[in-house]
């Protein structure tokens, strides 16, 4: 089989490991459902061609072994045994669509061409063949392998099926060398500097493979597997239209202003800092209430800051159990290539995914710490498997990592902080990683009178007005009381304070500004 023996000719080492792992993946997928209850899903993409390769050389393998002939029979150019399903779309540039067509006439394909959206036909599909089971070429990196695994059951809405996914962990390089090193055929375009492909309405060739050539009007560009790299795979991609969730975020912050704070219509975060050196007195943690002050500026209330041990199962419980009462996550501490680094594996273990090398993330720390940080053995380049989003940055030396609704930063001082903030909220503002709320505002006013004296005015105060946090404390108990006044909406904290100091003789209580 040609695929097989050109890797195992090869000496790429990782290349290899990769294959393997895409091998035994779709060798237990074929051990787990009968070979006609499989589909392929196949569109003449660069990822779908190299899975339709190492499907290739997994039936074969398989049959192999199944039929204990050692692995020296031949595939004798047999009909390829899996059904493929292939959504043609009016949209898709005409030679991907070509390429599609002969593809599957040189590798002898029978391929169902569905002509509906995506759901419709898969449903179709299900209703008319027995399919359990559907091979897709999506990668950690694709918008829509967040949350996959190798094996990941189809979503709630969806036919009922399993995505089976081989080359999820694969890197576009992996992809590329993939390619190359089998001397297979793909589709024209990414000889023209696409690198990743969409419809026709969304795509164009990457402006980095451009060879702009200033006495030539045509500009010229480089194929796709120059692309040195990968993260910026999508730079010819259109971002999808954000204009849906803008106008999710204005009707919840104008909904806001008269909602109760703690009815639940709120936005809220958790921070939790990883840090024995905290828990023993050590060194004072400054970045949890930096945040909450940059957080608060966004319109968000934070519910709590904890300080979480250096060890994976404590950073596990913390993160596993405010990840689904609060809307965000936020951890720092712990990161890094020491024993006590722990953060990410924590995160990992919360949302029950493994740890995987990733590629995209080592080329960073490359470029940040040298080779030494390269290799099968570099664990910083390890991270949660199939939940991970690298947030880029030019400003960011590393992108921050998000998994779900969990962000981790880096910062270890409060101007790191204040760095990684600034870039992650123009994230927000270009692709919506974080709602951007109206912020909170405050008022203050200091009190010579007694904690007595106010505290029943303040409680009737806390009932008249639930969409404000009226607070009270002290810098010491012979200063004067402070009280707090915190909501979304001005008019209405004027209103509160108002009412209290109506309470109590002229000049009982001075703002502070
Ligand atoms: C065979 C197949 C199965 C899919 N299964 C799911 C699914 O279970 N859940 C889901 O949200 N999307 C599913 N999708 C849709 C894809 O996740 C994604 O929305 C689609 O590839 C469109 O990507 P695009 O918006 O970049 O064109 C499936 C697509 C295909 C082709
Ligand atoms: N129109 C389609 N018909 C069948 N399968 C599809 C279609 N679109 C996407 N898929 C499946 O989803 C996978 C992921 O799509 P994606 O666009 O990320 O990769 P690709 O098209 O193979 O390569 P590229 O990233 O270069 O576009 C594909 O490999 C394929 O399995
Ligand atoms: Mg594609």
């Amino acid at each position: 089989m040609e695929i097989d023996k050109a890797i195992s000719e090869c000496d790429d080492r990782r290349l290899k490991t990769k294959y393997n792992n895409a091998i035994y993946v779709i060798k237990r997928a074929l051990a787990l459902y009968p070979v006609q209850e499989v589909a392929l899903s196949f569109n003449g993409g660069k990822d779908s061609t190299v899975l339709l390769h190492l499907l290739r050389a997994g039936c074969f393998l398989h049959k192999a072994e199944e039929n204990n002939s050692g692995g020296d029979a031949t595939d004798g150019g047999k009909a390829f045994p899996i059904r493929t399903i292939y959504f043609e779309s009016p949209s898709a540039f005409p030679e991907i669509n070509s390429f599609t067509y002969e593809a599957a006439s040189i590798y002898n394909i029978q391929m169902d061409v569905i002509r509906l959206d995506f759901k419709s036909g898969l449903e179709a599909l299900l209703k008319a063949n027995p399919i359990r089971a559907i091979f897709l070429g999506v990668r950690i990196g694709d918008p829509t392998a967040v949350g996959q695994g190798q094996f990941s059951p189809s979503s709630p809405g969806w036919p009922p099926f399993m995505r089976v996914n081989p080359i999820l962990d694969w890197s576009y390089r992996d992809v590329w060398t993939f390619l190359l090193v089998c001397k297979v055929q793909y589709c024209s375009l990414y000889d023209q500097g696409y690198t990743s492909i969409g419809s026709i309405h969304d795509t164009v060739p990457n402006a980095l493979l451009s060879m702009r050539n200033s006495d030539s009007s045509e500009e010229k560009f480089k194929p796709a597997y120059l692309l040195t790299d990968g993260r910026l795979e999508r730079a010819g991609r259109a971002k999808k239209n954000s204009s849906a969730v803008c106008g999710k975020l204005s009707s919840i912050s104008n909904g806001l202003k008269m909602e109760n704070l703690n009815s639940g219509s709120m936005l809220t975060a958790s921070i939790i800092t990883v840090g024995d050196e905290i828990l023993f007195g050590t060194i004072e943690d400054k970045l949890g209430s930096m945040l909450c002050k940059k957080l608060h500026s966004i319109g968000w209330a934070v519910s709590r800051v904890t300080v979480a041990r250096n060890d994976i199962d404590s950073v596990a419980e913390e993160v596993e159990r405010w990840k689904s009462t609060d809307d965000m996550v936020f951890l720092f501490g712990g990161i890094g290539p020491l024993h006590s680094d722990v953060t990410v594996a924590g995160v990992a273990k919360a949302f029950g995914v493994r740890m995987a090398p990733d590629e995209e993330f080592e080329e960073h720390l490359r470029h940040l710490i040298g080779e030494k940080c390269s290799g099968d053995k570099n664990e910083m380049a390890l991270l949660p498997e199939g939940i991970t989003q690298l947030l880029h940055h030019e400003q960011l030396p590393v992108p921050l990592i998000k998994c779900h609704n969990v962000i981790i930063l880096t910062a270890t001082n409060v101007k790191e902080l204040d760095r990684q903030w600034d870039c992650l909220i123009e994230l927000a503002k270009s692709n919506g990683i974080l709602e951007l709320m109206d912020p909170f505002v405050s008022k203050c006013f200091a009190t010579t009178l007694s904690d007595v004296e106010v505290a029943q005015p303040l409680s009737k105060l806390c009932a008249q007005f639930p969409d404000l946090y009226i607070g009270g404390y002290r810098k010491s108990r012979e200063g004067p009381l402070i009280i707090t006044f915190e909501g979304k909406d001005l008019t209405r904290i004027e209103a509160a304070s108002w009412s209290l100091c109506e309470k109590f003789h002229p000049g009982a209580f001075s703002k502070i500004e």
